[in-house]
Protein backbone atom coordinates (compact mmCIF):
# COMPACT_ATOMS: atom_id res chain seq x y z
CA UNK A 1 0.00 0.00 0.00
CA UNK A 2 1.89 3.65 -0.74
CA UNK A 3 1.50 6.16 0.97
CA UNK A 4 -1.72 8.67 0.75
CA UNK A 5 -0.86 11.61 -1.18
CA UNK A 6 -2.95 13.91 0.48
CA UNK A 7 -1.23 13.39 3.73
CA UNK A 8 2.86 13.52 2.93
CA UNK A 9 5.28 12.35 5.62
CA UNK A 10 6.66 15.81 7.03
CA UNK A 11 10.36 17.37 6.58
CA UNK A 12 12.33 19.30 8.46
CA UNK A 13 11.42 22.93 6.27
CA UNK A 14 8.45 25.37 7.45
CA UNK A 15 6.51 25.11 4.16
CA UNK A 16 2.89 25.11 4.74
CA UNK A 17 0.39 24.78 1.45
CA UNK A 18 -2.64 23.03 1.29
CA UNK A 19 -3.07 19.63 -0.23
CA UNK A 20 -5.63 18.62 -2.96
CA UNK A 21 -8.26 17.80 -0.27
CA UNK A 22 -7.49 21.10 1.76
CA UNK A 23 -5.04 19.29 4.30
CA UNK A 24 -1.87 21.05 5.39
CA UNK A 25 0.95 19.83 3.83
CA UNK A 26 4.24 20.97 4.90
CA UNK A 27 6.29 20.32 8.55
CA UNK A 28 6.86 21.27 12.02
CA UNK A 29 6.98 24.99 12.67
CA UNK A 30 8.43 24.65 15.89
CA UNK A 31 11.51 22.27 16.52
CA UNK A 32 10.33 18.97 18.61
CA UNK A 33 13.07 18.01 20.73
CA UNK A 34 12.96 14.51 19.30
CA UNK A 35 16.08 13.32 21.23
CA UNK A 36 14.54 13.86 24.16
CA UNK A 37 11.28 12.96 23.48
CA UNK A 38 11.95 9.15 21.75
CA UNK A 39 9.06 6.58 21.66
CA UNK A 40 5.70 6.80 22.30
CA UNK A 41 3.38 4.37 23.63
CA UNK A 42 -0.64 5.33 22.44
CA UNK A 43 -2.79 3.02 24.21
CA UNK A 44 -6.06 2.18 22.53
CA UNK A 45 -6.68 1.54 18.99
CA UNK A 46 -10.15 3.28 17.89
CA UNK A 47 -10.55 6.18 16.11
CA UNK A 48 -9.09 8.79 17.92
CA UNK A 49 -6.14 6.59 19.56
CA UNK A 50 -5.27 5.41 15.74
CA UNK A 51 -5.56 8.70 14.42
CA UNK A 52 -2.82 10.68 17.30
CA UNK A 53 -0.92 7.65 16.74
CA UNK A 54 -0.62 8.31 12.90
CA UNK A 55 -0.27 11.49 13.19
CA UNK A 56 2.85 11.51 15.79
CA UNK A 57 4.14 8.07 13.17
CA UNK A 58 4.41 10.88 10.45
CA UNK A 59 6.22 13.88 12.15
CA UNK A 60 9.49 12.87 12.90
CA UNK A 61 11.21 9.70 12.05
CA UNK A 62 13.59 9.15 14.68
CA UNK A 63 10.53 8.63 17.20
CA UNK A 64 8.98 5.69 17.11
CA UNK A 65 5.73 4.87 17.86
CA UNK A 66 3.91 1.87 18.79
CA UNK A 67 0.00 1.87 19.40
CA UNK A 68 -1.05 -0.75 21.50
CA UNK A 69 -5.00 -2.88 20.57
CA UNK A 70 -6.02 -5.65 22.76
CA UNK A 71 -7.42 -7.06 19.12
CA UNK A 72 -4.60 -8.64 17.61
CA UNK A 73 -5.75 -8.62 13.70
CA UNK A 74 -5.96 -4.85 14.19
CA UNK A 75 -2.12 -5.26 15.18
CA UNK A 76 -1.71 -7.83 11.81
CA UNK A 77 -3.07 -5.33 10.07
CA UNK A 78 -1.69 -1.76 10.84
CA UNK A 79 2.15 -3.87 10.94
CA UNK A 80 1.67 -5.44 7.71
CA UNK A 81 -0.65 -3.12 5.63
CA UNK A 82 -0.56 0.43 7.35
CA UNK A 83 -4.52 0.15 7.61
CA UNK A 84 -6.54 -0.19 10.86
CA UNK A 85 -10.06 -2.68 9.64
CA UNK A 86 -12.23 -0.87 12.28
CA UNK A 87 -11.63 2.63 12.77
CA UNK A 88 -10.92 4.96 9.89
CA UNK A 89 -10.46 2.07 7.92
CA UNK A 90 -9.96 3.43 4.68
CA UNK A 91 -6.90 5.95 5.70
CA UNK A 92 -3.45 4.48 4.68
CA UNK A 93 -1.45 4.98 8.30
CA UNK A 94 2.08 6.25 8.18
CA UNK A 95 4.15 3.20 7.40
CA UNK A 96 6.65 3.45 10.30
CA UNK A 97 3.46 3.00 12.96
CA UNK A 98 3.88 -0.07 14.46
CA UNK A 99 1.01 -1.83 16.62
CA UNK A 100 1.34 -4.50 19.50
CA UNK A 101 -0.93 -6.71 21.58
CA UNK A 102 1.74 -6.53 24.55
CA UNK A 103 1.67 -4.04 27.45
CA UNK A 104 3.54 -4.66 29.86
CA UNK A 105 7.11 -3.93 31.59
CA UNK A 106 9.29 -3.55 29.29
CA UNK A 107 6.78 -1.85 25.97
CA UNK A 108 6.32 0.77 28.89
CA UNK A 109 9.76 0.91 29.86
CA UNK A 110 11.38 1.63 26.59
CA UNK A 111 9.28 4.78 25.56
CA UNK A 112 9.31 8.21 27.23
CA UNK A 113 5.04 9.01 26.46
CA UNK A 114 2.32 7.11 27.34
CA UNK A 115 -1.08 8.25 25.51
CA UNK A 116 -4.34 6.88 26.76
CA UNK A 117 -7.00 6.91 24.26
CA UNK A 118 -9.90 4.28 25.99
CA UNK A 119 -12.95 5.12 26.52
CA UNK A 120 -13.54 7.11 30.02
CA UNK A 121 -15.95 3.85 31.61
CA UNK A 122 -12.86 1.60 30.80
CA UNK A 123 -10.18 4.51 32.12
CA UNK A 124 -9.41 2.13 35.48
CA UNK A 125 -9.21 -0.81 34.11
CA UNK A 126 -5.81 0.82 31.84
CA UNK A 127 -4.71 2.73 35.01
CA UNK A 128 -4.38 -0.64 37.23
CA UNK A 129 -2.74 -2.50 34.03
CA UNK A 130 -0.51 0.45 33.66
CA UNK A 131 0.12 1.46 37.21
CA UNK A 132 3.10 -1.23 37.35
CA UNK A 133 5.42 0.79 35.02
CA UNK A 134 4.65 4.46 34.70
CA UNK A 135 7.20 6.31 36.71
CA UNK A 136 7.32 10.06 37.32
CA UNK A 137 9.60 10.25 34.39
CA UNK A 138 7.01 9.21 32.03
CA UNK A 139 4.92 12.16 30.05
CA UNK A 140 1.51 10.80 30.04
CA UNK A 141 -1.09 11.98 28.11
CA UNK A 142 -4.81 11.16 28.18
CA UNK A 143 -7.62 12.43 25.74
CA UNK A 144 -10.44 10.46 26.69
CA UNK A 145 -13.52 12.95 27.58
CA UNK A 146 -16.31 12.01 29.86
CA UNK A 147 -17.11 11.52 33.78
CA UNK A 148 -17.15 7.88 35.44
CA UNK A 149 -20.76 6.45 35.99
CA UNK A 150 -19.93 4.94 39.11
CA UNK A 151 -17.88 7.42 40.92
CA UNK A 152 -18.83 10.70 39.41
CA UNK A 153 -14.98 11.34 38.96
CA UNK A 154 -13.35 13.20 36.44
CA UNK A 155 -10.63 11.66 34.81
CA UNK A 156 -7.78 14.05 36.49
CA UNK A 157 -9.09 12.65 39.97
CA UNK A 158 -9.14 8.96 39.06
CA UNK A 159 -5.67 9.22 37.34
CA UNK A 160 -4.88 10.22 40.79
CA UNK A 161 -6.74 7.96 42.71
CA UNK A 162 -5.17 5.22 41.24
CA UNK A 163 -1.50 6.26 40.36
CA UNK A 164 -1.00 8.32 43.56
CA UNK A 165 -0.60 12.21 44.11
CA UNK A 166 2.88 12.04 42.51
CA UNK A 167 2.93 10.62 39.23
CA UNK A 168 -0.96 11.77 38.68
CA UNK A 169 -0.69 15.46 39.45
CA UNK A 170 2.25 15.00 36.63
CA UNK A 171 -0.42 13.67 33.85
CA UNK A 172 -1.73 15.76 30.78
CA UNK A 173 -4.81 15.74 29.82
CA UNK A 174 -5.66 17.09 25.57
CA UNK A 175 -8.93 18.47 24.92
CA UNK A 176 -10.51 20.38 22.46
CA UNK A 177 -12.55 20.57 18.81
CA UNK A 178 -10.75 17.47 16.76
CA UNK A 179 -12.46 14.89 14.81
CA UNK A 180 -10.30 12.21 14.20
CA UNK A 181 -11.90 11.87 10.78
CA UNK A 182 -10.39 15.38 9.85
CA UNK A 183 -7.05 15.11 12.09
CA UNK A 184 -6.29 11.78 10.15
CA UNK A 185 -6.78 14.23 6.86
CA UNK A 186 -4.13 16.66 8.53
CA UNK A 187 -7.08 19.26 8.40
CA UNK A 188 -6.51 22.50 10.30
CA UNK A 189 -7.00 21.47 14.00
CA UNK A 190 -6.56 23.30 17.46
CA UNK A 191 -6.46 21.71 20.94
CA UNK A 192 -5.65 22.77 24.03
CA UNK A 193 -3.52 20.74 26.65
CA UNK A 194 -3.40 20.79 30.50
CA UNK A 195 -1.70 19.99 33.07
CA UNK A 196 -1.59 20.46 37.57
CA UNK A 197 2.37 20.67 36.66
CA UNK A 198 2.68 23.24 33.51
CA UNK A 199 5.84 22.22 32.30
CA UNK A 200 4.29 18.73 31.74
CA UNK A 201 1.38 20.55 29.65
CA UNK A 202 4.56 22.55 27.44
CA UNK A 203 6.45 19.17 26.89
CA UNK A 204 2.58 17.26 25.68
CA UNK A 205 2.21 20.82 23.33
CA UNK A 206 5.98 19.81 21.82
CA UNK A 207 5.27 16.35 21.29
CA UNK A 208 2.03 17.21 19.03
CA UNK A 209 2.62 20.22 17.60
CA UNK A 210 2.81 20.24 13.50
CA UNK A 211 1.91 22.66 10.89
CA UNK A 212 -1.69 21.40 11.02
CA UNK A 213 -1.92 20.37 14.50
CA UNK A 214 -1.76 23.65 17.06
CA UNK A 215 -1.78 22.93 20.55
CA UNK A 216 -2.28 25.35 23.18
CA UNK A 217 -1.05 25.13 26.52
CA UNK A 218 -2.98 25.46 30.18
CA UNK A 219 -3.20 24.89 33.97
CA UNK A 220 -6.83 24.57 34.58
CA UNK A 221 -7.00 20.67 34.17
CA UNK A 222 -10.85 20.72 36.03
CA UNK A 223 -11.83 23.40 33.39
CA UNK A 224 -10.15 21.32 30.24
CA UNK A 225 -11.97 17.82 31.64
CA UNK A 226 -15.68 19.04 32.62
CA UNK A 227 -15.74 21.23 29.09
CA UNK A 228 -14.86 18.02 27.16
CA UNK A 229 -16.91 15.66 29.18
CA UNK A 230 -20.13 17.98 29.12
CA UNK A 231 -20.16 19.39 25.55
CA UNK A 232 -20.95 15.32 25.01
CA UNK A 233 -24.36 15.67 26.99
CA UNK A 234 -25.02 19.15 24.81
CA UNK A 235 -24.30 17.86 21.74
CA UNK A 236 -27.07 15.11 22.27
CA UNK A 237 -29.86 17.49 23.17
CA UNK A 238 -28.52 19.62 19.99
CA UNK A 239 -28.66 16.40 17.58
CA UNK A 240 -32.28 15.66 19.14
CA UNK A 241 -33.56 18.81 18.71
CA UNK A 242 -32.32 18.96 15.48
CA UNK A 243 -33.89 14.90 14.64
CA UNK A 244 -37.45 16.64 16.13
CA UNK A 245 -37.25 19.24 12.96
CA UNK A 246 -35.99 22.41 14.85
CA UNK A 247 -34.07 24.74 13.26
CA UNK A 248 -31.04 27.50 13.86
CA UNK A 249 -32.58 29.20 16.66
CA UNK A 250 -32.96 26.20 18.58
CA UNK A 251 -29.67 25.04 18.22
CA UNK A 252 -28.50 28.22 18.99
CA UNK A 253 -30.25 28.54 22.38
CA UNK A 254 -29.24 24.55 23.45
CA UNK A 255 -25.77 25.55 22.58
CA UNK A 256 -25.87 28.51 24.53
CA UNK A 257 -28.09 27.33 27.16
CA UNK A 258 -25.76 24.45 27.09
CA UNK A 259 -22.28 26.29 27.58
CA UNK A 260 -23.79 27.97 30.67
CA UNK A 261 -24.57 24.71 32.15
CA UNK A 262 -20.91 23.90 31.50
CA UNK A 263 -19.84 26.74 33.39
CA UNK A 264 -22.18 26.51 36.22
CA UNK A 265 -20.79 22.97 36.61
CA UNK A 266 -17.19 23.99 36.20
CA UNK A 267 -17.01 27.28 38.18
CA UNK A 268 -18.86 25.17 41.46
CA UNK A 269 -15.88 22.33 40.77
CA UNK A 270 -13.06 24.92 41.05
CA UNK A 271 -12.82 25.87 37.21
CA UNK A 272 -11.48 29.20 35.89
CA UNK A 273 -14.23 30.37 33.77
CA UNK A 274 -12.38 31.34 31.05
CA UNK A 275 -11.15 28.46 30.02
CA UNK A 276 -14.93 27.85 28.86
CA UNK A 277 -14.46 30.47 26.08
CA UNK A 278 -11.32 28.25 25.26
CA UNK A 279 -10.86 25.47 22.45
CA UNK A 280 -12.06 22.15 25.21
CA UNK A 281 -15.07 24.88 25.76
CA UNK A 282 -16.79 27.11 23.16
CA UNK A 283 -14.72 25.46 20.00
CA UNK A 284 -15.78 21.71 21.00
CA UNK A 285 -19.09 22.52 21.74
CA UNK A 286 -19.20 24.11 18.31
CA UNK A 287 -17.81 21.68 16.64
CA UNK A 288 -19.95 18.60 18.05
CA UNK A 289 -23.45 20.00 18.92
CA UNK A 290 -23.62 21.03 15.02
CA UNK A 291 -22.33 18.33 13.02
CA UNK A 292 -23.29 15.06 12.09
CA UNK A 293 -20.13 14.03 11.81
CA UNK A 294 -20.02 13.88 16.19
CA UNK A 295 -21.36 10.60 17.18
CA UNK A 296 -22.86 12.14 20.41
CA UNK A 297 -25.02 14.37 17.50
CA UNK A 298 -25.64 11.32 16.05
CA UNK A 299 -27.44 9.72 18.93
CA UNK A 300 -29.21 12.64 19.76
CA UNK A 301 -30.53 13.20 16.21
CA UNK A 302 -31.46 9.35 16.41
CA UNK A 303 -33.51 9.57 18.75
CA UNK A 304 -35.32 12.67 18.09
CA UNK A 305 -36.54 11.11 15.12
CA UNK A 306 -37.71 8.21 17.40
CA UNK A 307 -35.04 5.79 17.46
CA UNK A 308 -34.80 4.07 20.74
CA UNK A 309 -31.56 4.39 22.52
CA UNK A 310 -30.69 0.27 22.62
CA UNK A 311 -30.91 0.39 18.68
CA UNK A 312 -28.63 3.41 18.28
CA UNK A 313 -25.96 2.53 20.34
CA UNK A 314 -26.13 -1.45 19.16
CA UNK A 315 -25.57 0.01 15.30
CA UNK A 316 -22.76 3.14 16.18
CA UNK A 317 -20.22 1.15 16.44
CA UNK A 318 -17.64 3.53 18.45
CA UNK A 319 -17.95 5.13 21.54
CA UNK A 320 -20.63 7.71 22.47
CA UNK A 321 -19.18 8.97 25.54
CA UNK A 322 -22.06 11.21 26.31
CA UNK A 323 -24.92 8.96 27.12
CA UNK A 324 -22.87 7.49 29.85
CA UNK A 325 -21.66 10.88 31.10
CA UNK A 326 -25.25 12.30 31.25
CA UNK A 327 -25.97 9.66 33.94
CA UNK A 328 -22.87 10.56 35.64
CA UNK A 329 -23.28 13.94 35.47
CA UNK A 330 -27.21 13.95 36.30
CA UNK A 331 -25.78 12.36 39.56
CA UNK A 332 -22.94 14.92 40.14
CA UNK A 333 -25.23 17.78 39.71
CA UNK A 334 -27.59 16.54 42.54
CA UNK A 335 -25.00 15.58 44.23
CA UNK A 336 -22.99 19.44 44.29
CA UNK A 337 -26.26 21.13 44.32
CA UNK A 338 -26.15 22.99 40.62
CA UNK A 339 -29.15 23.37 38.93
CA UNK A 340 -28.70 21.34 35.34
CA UNK A 341 -31.76 21.79 33.25
CA UNK A 342 -29.87 20.56 29.56
CA UNK A 343 -28.25 17.58 31.68
CA UNK A 344 -31.61 16.77 33.72
CA UNK A 345 -33.46 16.51 30.14
CA UNK A 346 -31.04 14.57 27.95
CA UNK A 347 -31.44 12.13 31.27
CA UNK A 348 -34.76 12.00 31.17
CA UNK A 349 -34.86 10.94 27.50
CA UNK A 350 -31.96 8.78 27.50
CA UNK A 351 -32.75 6.96 30.92
CA UNK A 352 -36.55 7.83 32.01
CA UNK A 353 -38.61 7.01 29.02
CA UNK A 354 -39.25 10.56 29.00
CA UNK A 355 -40.00 11.63 25.22
CA UNK A 356 -37.69 14.41 23.44
CA UNK A 357 -40.71 16.43 22.44
CA UNK A 358 -41.63 16.80 26.41
CA UNK A 359 -38.66 17.25 27.52
CA UNK A 360 -38.21 20.31 25.03
CA UNK A 361 -41.92 21.58 26.47
CA UNK A 362 -40.17 21.23 30.24
CA UNK A 363 -37.04 23.15 29.77
CA UNK A 364 -39.11 25.69 27.40
CA UNK A 365 -41.48 25.57 30.02
CA UNK A 366 -39.02 26.69 33.42
CA UNK A 367 -39.45 29.96 34.96
CA UNK A 368 -37.64 32.44 33.57
CA UNK A 369 -34.28 33.98 35.45
CA UNK A 370 -31.17 35.80 34.81
CA UNK A 371 -28.93 34.54 31.86
CA UNK A 372 -25.42 34.55 34.24
CA UNK A 373 -27.86 32.86 37.38
CA UNK A 374 -25.73 30.26 39.33
CA UNK A 375 -22.37 31.28 37.62
CA UNK A 376 -21.97 35.08 38.10
CA UNK A 377 -23.08 34.29 41.68
CA UNK A 378 -21.68 31.31 42.60
N1 LIG B 1 -13.02 10.14 17.77
C1 LIG B 1 -12.79 11.42 17.98
O1 LIG B 1 -12.93 12.24 17.03
C2 LIG B 1 -12.35 11.92 19.31
C3 LIG B 1 -12.43 11.13 20.46
N2 LIG B 1 -12.04 11.63 21.65
C4 LIG B 1 -12.16 10.85 22.87
O2 LIG B 1 -11.20 9.79 22.83
C5 LIG B 1 -11.69 8.66 23.56
C6 LIG B 1 -11.62 7.43 22.66
O3 LIG B 1 -12.51 7.68 21.58
P1 LIG B 1 -12.46 6.90 20.21
O4 LIG B 1 -11.11 6.41 19.91
O5 LIG B 1 -13.11 7.78 19.22
O6 LIG B 1 -13.42 5.67 20.57
P2 LIG B 1 -13.67 4.36 19.70
O7 LIG B 1 -14.99 3.83 20.10
O8 LIG B 1 -13.42 4.67 18.27
O9 LIG B 1 -12.53 3.37 20.18
C7 LIG B 1 -12.33 3.02 21.51
C8 LIG B 1 -11.15 2.06 21.55
O10 LIG B 1 -10.82 1.79 22.91
C9 LIG B 1 -10.56 0.40 23.03
N3 LIG B 1 -10.75 -0.01 24.43
C10 LIG B 1 -11.87 0.04 25.17
N4 LIG B 1 -11.62 -0.43 26.40
C11 LIG B 1 -10.30 -0.77 26.43
C12 LIG B 1 -9.45 -1.31 27.43
N5 LIG B 1 -9.90 -1.58 28.64
N6 LIG B 1 -8.16 -1.53 27.10
C13 LIG B 1 -7.70 -1.25 25.86
N7 LIG B 1 -8.46 -0.73 24.88
C14 LIG B 1 -9.74 -0.49 25.17
C15 LIG B 1 -11.56 -0.23 22.07
O11 LIG B 1 -11.19 -1.55 21.74
C16 LIG B 1 -11.45 0.72 20.89
O12 LIG B 1 -10.38 0.36 20.07
C17 LIG B 1 -13.13 9.02 23.97
O13 LIG B 1 -13.14 9.46 25.30
C18 LIG B 1 -13.50 10.16 23.04
O14 LIG B 1 -14.47 11.04 23.61
C19 LIG B 1 -11.50 12.88 21.77
C20 LIG B 1 -11.38 13.69 20.67
C21 LIG B 1 -11.82 13.28 19.37
O1 LIG C 1 -14.79 14.98 20.85
C1 LIG C 1 -14.91 14.95 19.64
C2 LIG C 1 -14.39 16.02 18.76
O2 LIG C 1 -13.66 16.96 19.46
C3 LIG C 1 -15.63 13.84 19.00
O3 LIG C 1 -16.99 13.98 19.23
P1 LIG C 1 -17.93 12.70 19.23
O4 LIG C 1 -17.41 11.78 20.29
O5 LIG C 1 -19.30 13.22 19.50
O6 LIG C 1 -17.82 12.09 17.86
Amino acid sequence: MGQDSSRPVQSNTVTVLADDQGGIKGSRIIERKAKALTNILVLGAGNFGTCLADHLASLDTSCHVTIYARDPAVVESINSHHLNPKYLKDIPLTPELRATTVLDASSVASVSVVIFSIPTQHLRDILEKTKPFITQNHLTIFVNKGIEIESGMLPCDIVEEIWGPEIGRAATYLSGPSFAAEVVKRQPTCVSVASRMHGRALRAQRVFHAPHFRVYDSSDVVGVEVAGALKNVVALAAGACAGLGFQQNARAAIITRGLAEIMRIGVKLGADPLTFSGLSGVGDLFLTAQSEKSRNYTVGYRLGRGESLEHVLATLGSVAEGVETTKAAYALCKKIGVESPVTNAVYGVLFAGVDVKDAVKALMGRDPHGEFHGIVDA
